[in-house]
């Protein structure tokens, strides 16, 4: 088996430097990188960047590189949207280590750690409406993440089980409406249901199975466990979901954030990053650690993973979230 290949790391990886298909260049001046879009030869797209340092942080005005007069490279006005997606911390059974699936367990408070430090990194990001499981540890995840953002809207969840949930659940305040932010949970986004493991140790299953058979379990895209849900039957749901009601909210504009489980979300990035079904069994997701996307002009660029407003580094952020970035921090003084 190909070593597992952690989104984490890939996404870290990204964060710091530009692999090759996303064809960005980065000029180092000083101490600052200014990190561009295009090609060095035909001009390029501005993308703001946030240079961090410390506590301290400023948005650098990209350079503009003289375009060829090449009208396609003129900057268009980026109407642009974020989506972060995010694993739910460590949960009670991954802390067993046992096959969870649909069961219903709360984050431990190393899981809770997690989703604070989530919220730290994302901080600074766009979020309009946030996406969660029907599963209290994502719910969790997503709730403490948001009690870090700096924009401190009160994240709500809505009641829309019927009708009268609907009604009882109403705000009848334009001001209070307009601080906070709703959280939607749908059942389609819960975790695979690991059908007759559920509630199994990881290790014995895999002593009484063998790990190859316990790896394709967990791993594959099309070998479900027994009566169990696979990663394609998974998808099915998951990522039918996310293309029916998520993207719509990003066509319209919205920044959205998808706070999941390990294999909902595996399954929603193999359709992101167009995986095979072979390249999706080395894909791993980190418990609590927010992974970015750009919604771009129809098309979902992988931005890696943010990094924290106080961790040393250069995080390039487009033009418009490192303006939003710019916003929080005039509220702020
Ligand atoms: O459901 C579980 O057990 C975990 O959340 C994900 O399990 P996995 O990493 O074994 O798929």
């Amino acid at each position: 088996m190909a070593g597992a290949i952690s989104h984490h790391a890939l996404a870290s990886t990204q964060s710091c430097g530009w692999s090759a298909q996303n064809s960005r260049f980065e000029k180092r001046t000083g101490n600052v990188r200014l990190v561009y879009e295009g090609s060095c030869r035909s001009g390029s797209r501005k993308l703001g960047l946030v240079f961090a340092s410390g506590s301290q942080s400023s948005v650098v005005e990209p350079v503009k590189l003289p375009s060829d007069g090449n009208s396609s490279h003129t900057p268009k006005k980026s109407s642009e949207s974020a989506l972060i997606l995010i694993r739910h911390g460590e949960s009670l059974w991954n802390e067993k280590n046992l096959f969870t699936g649909c069961v219903d367990v709360p984050l431990t408070p190393k899981g809770v750690e997690e989703a604070i430090e989530a919220g730290k990194r994302i901080c600074n990001i766009p979020i309009d409406v946030i996406y969660t499981s029907s599963l209290i540890r994502a719910q969790m995840t997503a709730m403490l993440a948001m009690m870090q953002h700096r924009r401190k809207k009160i994240p709500i969840i809505m009641h829309n089980e019927n009708e009268q949930a609907h009604r009882w659940s109403q705000i009848y305040s334009e001001e209070t409406k307009k601080q906070s932010i709703p959280v939607i949970t749908a059942w389609q986004l819960n975790e695979r249901m690991y059908g007759e493991l559920q509630g199994l140790n990881k290790q014995e299953t895999a002593d009484r199975f063998g790990q190859e058979q316990v790896h394709e379990w967990r791993r594959s895209y099309d070998i479900p466990p027994p009566n169990g849900e696979s990663l394609e039957m998974c998808a099915e749901r998951a990522v039918a979901y996310f293309k029916e009601l998520i993207v719509p909210q990003l066509v319209a504009g919205k920044h959205v954030m998808v706070a999941a489980h390990g294999n909902s979300l595996r399954s929603i990035i193999m359709h992101l990053d167009k995986l095979t079904s072979q390249e999706v069994i080395s894909l791993e997701l980190s418990t609590g650690i927010p992974m970015l996307y750009i919604f771009k002009e129809g098309k979902f660029i992988r931005r890696g993973s943010p990094v924290g407003p106080s961790e040393a580094s250069v995080y390039a952020y487009t033009r418009t979230l490192a303006k939003y970035r710019q916003k929080l921090d005039n509220m702020v003084q």
